[in-house]
């Protein structure tokens, strides 16, 4: 739809199929929490972070400690800002080669194996988090990916400032009040700058006209794993698996095998 002078231009276009690709991390989300509306400083959500140039010498918090939390923190400290970050709730952290080689094992063996060895290994590198307000969750980190969608944190860095206390770890948010920031353990603390690593919501109930059959209220599909990806009249979902990039190359390859196929059927080249 294009608007020229006042006047709105439909283009149509008729396809056979189409991929609803807008996935799990459409649109960023920024949680309702008390007094963010009179807040006295700057706050934007991790989509909006280019780098950590304007926070130098500022106080700035990182709400969120997912893959983008953590790597934001990483890179405000680096860039001179005075930087601390949410922890509520446990997470695990592995470093990037201790993700290689558990998707090498995952290959070979079963999915509870794999993260015993891998925590026994990020033990031994990160030792107690516990200490610095970082908890290891109960549930195993590719056990948790593969049942919630939730990937373990990789390292790039943050957990030693963490633990040197360059980057200071906080508790949930309660409320905000001008520049400051009440956590759920009492302590208050302000800030110059807020960053949001909160995460993100699927869109696709806004813009796929009677998706609602479909998708949920949250715009997740209502099928689950691994039928999910194939909708009905041509239609298909990639991304909304909650499996990360792995998920997305699955449903990528599966569709394409499916449009593949039915197209050469129908042009007749299978015979
Ligand atoms: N290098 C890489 O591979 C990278 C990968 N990614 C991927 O992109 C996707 C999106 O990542 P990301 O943007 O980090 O989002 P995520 O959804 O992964 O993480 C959101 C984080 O925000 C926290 N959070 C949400 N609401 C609140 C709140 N009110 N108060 C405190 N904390 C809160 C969540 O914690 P809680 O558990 O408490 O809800 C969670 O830690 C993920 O799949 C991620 O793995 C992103 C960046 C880099
Ligand atoms: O595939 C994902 O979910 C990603 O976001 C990349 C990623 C971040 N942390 C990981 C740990 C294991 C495998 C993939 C990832």
């Amino acid at each position: 739809m294009a608007t020229t002078d006042n006047v709105i231009e439909t283009e149509v276009y008729t396809s056979r199929f189409l991929v609803v690709a807008s996935g799990e991390n459409s649109q960023g989300t920024i949680p309702d929490i008390d007094g963010l509306d009179s807040y006295g400083g700057e706050y934007i959500h991790s989509n909006q972070y280019e780098n950590g140039r304007k926070f130098r010498g500022k106080d700035v918090l990182v709400v969120g400690c997912g893959n983008s939390g953590m790597e934001i923190a990483y890179d405000l400290w680096n860039w001179g800002a005075n930087t601390s970050i949410v922890v509520r709730n446990p997470v695990h952290v592995l470093t990037k080669e201790m993700v290689k080689m558990a998707m090498i094992m995952l290959q070979y063996l079963p999915c509870k194996a794999v993260d015993k060895i891998t925590v026994a290994i990020s033990k031994l590198k990160y030792w107690k988090l516990s200490k610095y307000g970082i908890q290891r969750p109960k549930k195993g980190p590719f056990h948790l990916k593969e049942t919630s969608g939730r990937s373990p944190v990789i390292d790039v860095g943050t957990i030693s400032k963490i633990k040197s206390e360059e980057i200071k770890v906080l508790p949930g948010m309660k409320c905000i009040r001008d520049k400051d920031i009440v956590f759920t353990n009492g302590e208050t603390v302000q800030f110059d700058a807020i960053i949001f690593a909160t995460g993100y919501k699927s869109t696709v109930r806004n813009w796929l006209k009677g998706s609602y059959e479909t998708f949920d209220e949250e715009g997740m599909l209502r099928k689950s794993f691994p039928y999910h990806w194939k909708g009905r009249n041509g239609i298909y979902n990639v991304g909304f698996s909650r499996r990360g990039l792995q998920g997305i190359s699955s449903d990528a390859q599966n569709i394409a095998n499916d449009i593949y196929s039915n197209t050469t059927v129908a042009l007749g080249f299978n015979n």
